[in-house]
């Protein structure tokens, strides 16, 4: 019998997540009985923090519930031949320190994974953030060499990769962040220009200086009013993938306009959201060109590591807060 840590949703944010609206528990799992079962435990490896758990806690969850997400945990029991012990897989299996598994939820590290690449990448360059910036780019914006690319929330998990891709694409890049560590973050890894969006005296102006010509593709992260300032400055037949609206999640009351039709129709642009998971089907082909580039250099990495389970609440309110320079990450 194994005593698992799991971190509760007790109340339902209502605006900026609290730490008092969870609640860590302690439950009891049962001994491995069942065929193809497994059992896997993280208690020392890595946790994944997300915007999404914020939009999709209200969407998915009910109070009592064990909060959503990843975690690349290793397989220390087994019933199951897909999953041998000693197994690295990333797991959807919630903000827990050890879990049982039919194994649907699971996932096994690329076979080509080297020993000396941290298995926290899995979680966020060569995971899930990184496949939504190479299939957003690819299927969602189309670039096309000597295009520019803008980017919000650019040294974030997503938007880093964003950039960097963009570049290997053989487009100019214009990154956006929250504060000037992350602006000379994003210079240092290639970034045409960059700038810090809470400290300009114009978004407008700002933009417009970044890249005078305009915009072919936005890889929209941030939504609202930097959304609606950044759709003017697109060039005609833009192409705008709208990716995340991180300053709408903890909204209690819903923003209004301005409203996306009048450039949409005068430019012609092309407004697509999307969800990574549309491209699950493809998902190797994605791992193996992030995990190429990130072997060859091509790609950078940063994580923002907040060590202990028990500081889950914290990190995860700290990356919707913007104090992540790349992937927040919780390491046990
Ligand atoms: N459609 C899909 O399939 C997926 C969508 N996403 C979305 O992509 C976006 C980025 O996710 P991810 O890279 O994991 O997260 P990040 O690592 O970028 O972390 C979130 C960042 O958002 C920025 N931010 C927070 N609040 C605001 C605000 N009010 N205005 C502008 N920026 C803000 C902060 O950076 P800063 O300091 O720059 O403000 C913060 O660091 C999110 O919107 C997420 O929901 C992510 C994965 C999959
Ligand atoms: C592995 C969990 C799947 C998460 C899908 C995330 C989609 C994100 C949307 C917005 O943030």
């Amino acid at each position: 019998m194994v005593t698992a840590k799991v971190w509760v949703l007790k109340k339902h944010f209502e605006g900026f997540p609290k730490t008092s609206d969870f609640d860590l528990k302690k439950i009891e799992l049962p001994n491995l009985k069942d065929g193809g079962k497994c059992s896997a435990t993280s208690s020392y490896f890595f946790r994944s923090v997300d915007p999404y758990m914020r939009p999709y806690s209200r969407r998915d969850m009910k109070e009592g519930d064990i909060m959503i997400g990843t975690q690349v945990a290793r397989i220390v029991e087994s019933k199951n031949p897909a999953f041998t012990v000693g197994a690295f897989v990333v797991a959807r299996s919630g903000w827990r320190t050890h879990f049982i598994s039919d194994g649907k939820d699971l996932q096994l590290l690329p076979s080509s994974w080297p020993e000396s690449l941290p298995k926290s990448l899995a979680l966020g360059t060569v995971g899930m953030p990184g496949l939504t910036a190479y299939f957003g780019l690819l299927e969602v914006c189309r670039m096309k060499p000597g295009e520019t690319v803008l980017v919000n929330a650019a040294a974030g998990a997503v938007g880093s990769v964003v950039g960097q891709l963009a570049k290997i694409g053989g487009c100019k890049v214009v990154g956006c962040a929250g504060s000037d560590e992350k602006v000379a973050y994003l210079k240092k890894i290639g970034f045409d220009e960059a700038f810090n969006y809470k400290t300009v005296t114009s978004l407008d102006e700002a933009l417009r200086k970044a890249s005078p010509d305009g915009y072919d593709c936005f890889f929209d992260n941030v939504g609202g009013e930097f959304a609606s300032i950044a759709i003017n400055q697109m060039k005609k037949y833009g192409r705008i993938a709208v990716c995340g609206a991180i300053s709408q999640y903890n909204d209690s009351v819903p923003q209004k306009g301005p409203y996306v039709q009048v450039p949409m129709i005068f430019k012609e642009l092309r407004m697509e959201g999307f969800i990574v998971t549309r491209w699950n089907n493809r998902r190797e082909e994605g791992l193996k060109a992030l995990l190429k580039w990130v072997l060859e250099g091509k790609v950078k990495c940063h994580e923002q590591v907040t060590e202990g389970f028990e500081n889950m609440p914290i990190a995860f309110i700290g990356m919707l807060k913007g104090e992540n320079l790349g992937k927040a990450i919780v390491k046990i």
